[in-house]
């Protein structure tokens, strides 16, 4: 089952959040949906799941339109909000029923249902508690277990390890990873180790535009596997070294920029030669394997 998210505009007054913004997510991958704060992660989040109208464009699920058929589509997707809201009087099972109801479930059916996300999500030495009485860590498991109750085709989550402990971080980025099997997944983050843990593909939105979409593997190989960071006390002149590679600045000041270069040590020789011939005083240079955060830094930083 895909996701296809076309075209999609949102204008908040004089702020255009989202800017005809097109992806696709399929099934059996697990799309990283990135960008800094307030580039406009949550807002397509919204809008996929029918919780927000775009200006223009649509959300496709399997070919169904998340604007002509909200109900339908809110029947193939489980969705974790950024701010997870649940109910803390209830029991975690109280509250399970309560939403597997709203999605017409009942019986035996939906207690086997609730009992099987219990453990999926490891909640069972924590299943006796209110919610209000569990921590972040396990609130994001009931949150989970929320948005699978009705088994849904396509599972999107909002930054759902937002200020886990680095045990429980770990923890549920395996219960993500176990979960999207055979399912489409988007994970809206913007934490890049979350991304290359878990995630085939990467669609990176900033200032509410996608500024780049592809696999994980072909984003990182892409403009070559090393970062040179150079120093120097002057300021840089961008088109000095744009024949070894992607170039941009660090700063302000401009006296910094970083290169993805395919062959290091040939790109080496050559900056210290532009250097030498234009009479720069040097102040550093420095190798960095290109990780998906330098790139995510490259391509979101002006
Ligand atoms: N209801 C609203 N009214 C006005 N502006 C809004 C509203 N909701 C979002 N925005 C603006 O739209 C932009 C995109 O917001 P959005 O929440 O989608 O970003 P985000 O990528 O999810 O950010 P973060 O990572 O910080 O959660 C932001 O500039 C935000 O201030």
């Amino acid at each position: 089952m895909s996701l296809e998210v076309s075209n999609l505009t949102k204008i908040y007054g004089p702020q255009k959040a989202l800017d005809n913004v097109s992806f696709i997510a399929e099934k059996g991958q697990v799309l990283g949906f990135l960008g800094p704060n307030g580039a406009g992660k949550s807002t397509t989040m919204k809008i996929a799941t029918g919780f927000l109208i775009p200006d223009f464009g649509d959300v496709r699920v399997n070919g169904i339109s998340v604007l002509k058929h909200p109900k339908q589509v809110s029947r193939l997707i489980g969705y974790l909000p950024e701010h997870n809201p649940l109910y803390l009087d209830m029991y975690i099972k109280e509250f399970l029923f309560f939403i597997g109801g709203l999605y017409g479930m009942s019986g035996q059916s939906l207690k086997n249902r609730a009992a099987e996300l219990i453990d999926l999500c490891g909640l069972e030495l924590e299943a006796h508690k209110r919610i209000g009485q569990l921590s972040k860590g396990y609130r994001q498991r009931v949150g989970l277990a929320k948005a699978l109750i009705h088994d849904p085709e396509v599972i999107v989550l909002d930054e759902p390890t937002t200020g886990l402990d680095p045990n429980q971080l770990v923890e549920i980025r395996k219960l993500i990873k176990n979960i999207s099997e055979n399912k489409t997944m988007i994970l809206s983050t913007h934490i890049m180790q979350e991304v290359e843990a878990i995630c085939e593909k990467v669609v990176i939105i900033n200032r509410g535009k996608i500024v780049a979409s592809d696999l994980l593997k072909n984003l990182k190989s892409e403009g070559g596997n090393t970062l040179l960071i150079l120093e120097i006390e002057e300021e840089i002149n961008l088109e000095w070294f744009q024949n070894l590679g992607k170039v941009r600045y660090l700063g302000p000041p401009k006296t910094a920029v970083s290169i993805a270069v395919q062959d290091a040590a040939l790109a080496r020789k050559e900056i210290l030669a532009t250097i030498q011939e234009k009479n720069l005083s040097l102040v550093s240079i420095q190798q960095q394997e290109r990780t998906l955060e330098s790139i995510f830094q490259q391509i979101t930083q002006v």
